[in-house]
């Protein structure tokens, strides 16, 4: 299974920067991974290319007012999403104001990775961490302890 991630607007913040190359490096040798940065702007904008560019994917959409999640219960979700055949999963972070509703009634779950306002770049380099987690839990290996 493929993971995406799209975020609007380009990494400004170096240490955001050096942790999400850091742990995307280290995802290389676990599969598929990809992260797309999109042009930033409004929420109206910015949701509609986060759609356009997610199509065809199981969609999660980054809200901090989503659904919260244990790492263990990560694991289980990603298992299942596996074991149902997806081929591709996009994980969106949206622009200054959040998502539309038009994204959040077009994606498959809404995951806040915490109740916390993140910027969207610290966003991003806990969502890879935990992406990167996942993975380390699911091969056993002792990352995660
Ligand atoms: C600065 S935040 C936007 C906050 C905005 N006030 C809102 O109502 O959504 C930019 C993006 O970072 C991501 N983000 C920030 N904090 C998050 C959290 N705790 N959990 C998941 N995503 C988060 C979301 O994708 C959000 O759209």
């Amino acid at each position: 299974m493929k993971h995406l991630i799209i975020a609007a607007g380009k990494p400004s913040l170096s240490y955001a920067k050096d942790g999400v190359a850091e742990y995307l490096k280290r995802l290389r040798r676990y599969g598929n991974f990809e992260i797309k940065h999109i042009k930033d702007g409004s929420s109206e904008d910015v949701s509609a290319r986060l759609l356009a560019a997610s199509e065809g994917c199981l969609r999660v959409a980054m809200d901090e007012r989503g659904e919260s999640l244990t790492t263990g219960e990560l694991v289980t979700r990603v298992n299942k999403w596996e074991m149902r055949g997806t081929k591709r999963v996009a994980y969106l972070i949206g622009a200054s104001d959040g998502h539309t509703q038009a994204l959040r009634d077009r994606a498959d779950m809404i995951w806040g990775l915490s109740s916390l306002t993140m910027m969207h770049e610290l966003a991003l380099l806990v969502l890879v961490e935990q992406i990167y987690r996942v993975h380390t839990i699911k091969r056993g290996e002792p990352y995660h302890r």
